[in-house]
């Protein structure tokens, strides 16, 4: 198993398995009630939102067991790259006690995981009500049932976006929580935040997932219910009509759905204001930073490290500062920016700063709720992007870190500045032959794909079509943002902008062994340069042009024009 997958020489060795577990959803999860939720006590405060965490932790002091189900991708190669990454994720959630990881990450058994039919694939319209078709549905329920009389299974992890109702319906089916995506990458920003500010935006990011989660599901008596497992709605005293006017005519009382909703909405605007006052306090340092820091009569030039997740970004900047930063094996190890001086061979100091890494299929919410942390990379004099030269499907991590920084405003001219460094090269690729890849459980075979066709079409989940479509007009639109749930946590199409098709990086290195590092400081002393050259022409000209515009008389022309107007 472990010779199949090619990311495991980064991150995963099988050996015992902790004793996991967890039971409850984001708030309150392991991972962020300790040191995210707020405290009821707070005056003003209300409780938090009930029912809008993912995770359930039976023990807090343990990271959870996950299922994985990967959905099949072509080729094998790009299947293998992504369920290692998906591997990876699940191991990933852990979170850091007294400043590291309780358990080494190499030591962490694979988690269980099954790789299925993928409705997107196939159909390229996966179902709207369990996302899987009915056959697939069933025999991963199976399967889980196997794997719960070997050890029990805390959640089970969809490699997939899933929609509110999607993920309702599978719970029921499946008897356990799921985790989609982007639910358990936040639940690892949650995990893996040290300061205020990435605690803050974790924590928004998980606030506005869930409440895109919050749904009303029809239970199995027909009425419309609202809760994992369905329980009766609940009518608050607030009134939803008060201070409108409207009287007693205008509604009966605030919903169970609808009390949710504004606290959550509370919530965030709290929040909000918590991350404006730690920007401006971040703010205020980069300034004070860049006025003092400088060697005499230069500026302090801002290198931003970027890339994807676990490209050695961390590994990299510690290497070019000569400093110690965090760098692991885990997904997202980095959070929060940390900035590093260095001196380049021309004597010239500048400033590196570590970011966050990305991911691909990260919808937008989160690189908003971000969007402070990756000022740094916007605001940066010139950026480098950290590619793992290793990784099976690079193409697709180039391309998510375009669409990233494109996303956040990175200029045109600065991505075509920005250098692109190939890292890992120590690592002596292994021929691994796509054969390999039969050693991945599949779980289905063609007489599933065949029935499932021919059965599409019938409505076998709680959910029926109508009340899909009725969505919009009643109980997914919220008050205070006129999108629907699907637009709220859909994964953004690729930008315009893509990476330069050469496969030719312009510096080759180990960050590791040092191996490209001196060459790697030369070429940024040589962009600065460059970048300086520009600055200083760019400012000739203005001034030219200035001075060049000279006062003239008004011409006919003109008072024509003024008089017109
Ligand atoms: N073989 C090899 N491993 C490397 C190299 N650079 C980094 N690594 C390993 O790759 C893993 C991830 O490195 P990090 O520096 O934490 O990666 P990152 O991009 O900062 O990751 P995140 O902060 O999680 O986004 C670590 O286990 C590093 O030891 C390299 O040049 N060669
Ligand atoms: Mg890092």
């Amino acid at each position: 198993m472990l010779k199949t997958l090619s990311l495991a020489r980064n991150s995963l060795r099988s050996k015992g398995k902790s004793s996991y577990s967890l039971t409850s959803r984001v708030l309150s999860s392991p991972f962020s009630s300790k040191r995210h939720a707020p405290k009821a006590s707070e005056e003003g405060e209300e409780p938090a939102p009930k029912d809008s965490v993912l995770l359930y932790p039976k023990d807090p002091s343990s990271t959870p067991n996950l299922f994985l189900v990967q959905p099949r991708l072509a080729p094998p190669k790009f299947l293998q790259a992504k369920l290692n990454e998906a591997l990876c994720l699940a191991n990933s959630l852990e979170e850091q006690r007294y400043g590291y990881f309780e358990s080494d990450f190499f030591d962490k058994e694979l988690p269980s995981h099954v790789v299925v039919q993928n409705p997107v694939a196939r159909s390229s319209k996966p179902r709207v009500d369990t996302y899987f078709g009915a056959g697939t549905v069933d025999n991963i329920k199976c399967h889980l049932n196997a794997e719960e009389s070997k050890e029990e299974v805390d959640a089970v992890f969809v490699n997939a976006v899933l929609s509110a109702i999607q993920q309702r319906n599978l719970e029921r089916i499946w008897e356990k929580p799921v985790l989609d995506r982007v639910g358990l990458i936040i639940e690892i920003f949650n995990a893996h935040a040290h300061t205020k500010e990435a605690k803050l935006q974790a924590e928004l990011a998980a606030l506005m997932y869930s409440r895109s989660r919050l749904v009303r599901v029809r239970g199995t008596d027909g009425r419309q219910t609202f809760g994992q497992f369905g329980e009766a709605e609940v009518v608050s005293a607030r009134g939803r009509a008060a201070g409108k006017g409207a009287g007693f005519i205008g509604g009966a009382g605030e919903t169970e759905l609808q009390l949710q909703r504004r606290r959550i909405s509370d919530r965030k605007l709290r929040l909000l204001s918590q991350i404006k006052d730690a920007r401006r306090t971040r703010l205020s340092h980069r300034a004070a930073r860049k006025r003092r820091g400088g060697l005499e009569g230069q500026s302090l030039a801002t290198i931003a490290v970027v890339g994807y997740t676990n490209a050695g970004k961390s590994t990299l900047t510690s290497a070019l500062t000569k400093t110690a930063l965090y760098c692991n094996e885990r997904l997202f190890a980095t959070l929060d920016p940390t900035l590093k001086s260095a001196i380049l061979p021309s004597g010239r100091k500048v400033l590196l700063s570590d970011t966050v890494g990305f991911i691909s299929d990260l919808p937008i919410q989160l690189v908003e709720a971000f969007q402070s942390t990756l000022e740094e990379v916007v605001e940066a004099d010139l950026l480098l992007h950290v590619v793992d030269s290793t990784a099976p499907n690079i193409e697709e991590h180039r391309s998510t870190v375009f669409h990233v920084l494109n996303q956040i405003g990175v200029s045109e001219e600065k991505l075509k500045n920005m250098i692109e460094v190939w890292n890992k090269i120590d690592y002596e690729e292994e021929e691994e032959e796509e054969e390999e890849v039969e050693d991945i459980h599949y779980l289905d075979d063609g007489k599933e794909e065949e029935a499932e066709l021919n059965d599409s079409s019938k409505a076998e989940a709680t959910v029926d079509e109508e009340q899909i479509q009725n969505q919009d007009d009643d109980w997914i639109l919220s008050d205070d943002e006129n999108v629907s749930d699907t637009e709220l946590w859909k994964v953004p199409e690729f930008g315009k902008l893509d990476p330069p098709q050469n496969n030719e990086p312009h510096i080759r290195v180990s960050a590791l062994t040092g191996v490209g590092l001196k060459e790697l400081m030369h070429l940024i002393d040589e962009r600065l340069k460059g970048e300086d050259e520009k600055v200083k022409s760019q400012t000739i000209l203005e001034r030219n042009e200035l001075q060049s515009r000279k006062w003239r008389p008004p011409r006919k022309d003109d008072e024509d024009l003024a008089v017109e107007q």
